[in-house]
């Protein structure tokens, strides 16, 4: 039996944060030594931290919460593929690549090589490719990149795009130690009741 991959960021005082976000921060907020039994902590942190999924409710305030999404969409087969720094996510591209029965895709482009900083910039996913990917049946796509728009993006044309066409989306793997094919995937997101988005511990198994 293959062993399971982790492929999520680590999540300590040093990973990297959407500029002007909520920095990332752990301490024990309750030592043994105060409490006399035990040592508590507490975390805060922006929801798009690090490895995560992101509710609708994060680009459209009637968009679904990350209660109402479906944990089915994040457990289950899913493929790796790699792009090699692609200058952006194209349907061109994505046509070299054989989707059938794919439900879950999960793509590597390398471009985001040191983690405890924000990248300057990466390759946003092209319009079209929403709605190439649904008609192919994927309804989640993973990425090794911050988010699927562009850096400077307001509009997050592809954020909405791919939510209109059912495509969930996945940011911040690590994907580099993954040769492509076929895996299962787990990334569950927390029941967070109102957010916008999750930290997830992402793992991969080789099929
Ligand atoms: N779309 C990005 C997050 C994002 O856009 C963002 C996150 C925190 C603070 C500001 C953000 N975007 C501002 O334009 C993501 O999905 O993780
Ligand atoms: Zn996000
Ligand atoms: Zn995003």
């Amino acid at each position: 039996m293959n062993k399971w991959i982790d492929v999520s960021q680590l999540l300590s005082n040093k990973v990297a944060c959407w500029p002007g976000d909520t920095p990332f921060s752990y301490r024990v907020s309750w030592s043994k030594e105060e409490s006399g039994s035990v040592n508590v902590s507490e975390i805060t942190m922006s929801v798009h931290t690090g490895t995560h999924i992101d509710a609708p409710f994060h680009f459209d305030s009637e968009g679904k919460k990350v209660k109402d999404l479906d944990v089915n969409l994040y457990i289950g087969e899913a493929k790796v593929v790699h792009l090699h720094n692609p200058s952006s996510i194209s349907v061109e591209e994505l046509k070299k690549i054989d989707l059938a029965g794919v439900t879950r895709l999960l793509i590597k482009t390398g471009a985001w090589t040191n983690r405890e900083t924000f990248p300057t910039s990466i390759p946003p996913v092209d319009l079209g490719v929403a709605a190439y990917l649904s008609n192919q049946g994927v309804r989640l796509l993973g990425l090794d990149l911050p988010s699927v728009d562009s850096l400077d993006s307001k509009e997050l044309a592809a954020h909405h795009e791919l939510a209109a066409h059912n495509v969930h989306i996945l940011e911040g793997l690590v994907l580099d130690a993954i040769e492509e094919g076929d895996y299962e995937l787990a990334a569950l997101p927390l029941s967070l009741t109102e957010a916008d988005g999750s930290p997830v511990r992402a793992v991969l198994r080789k099929r």
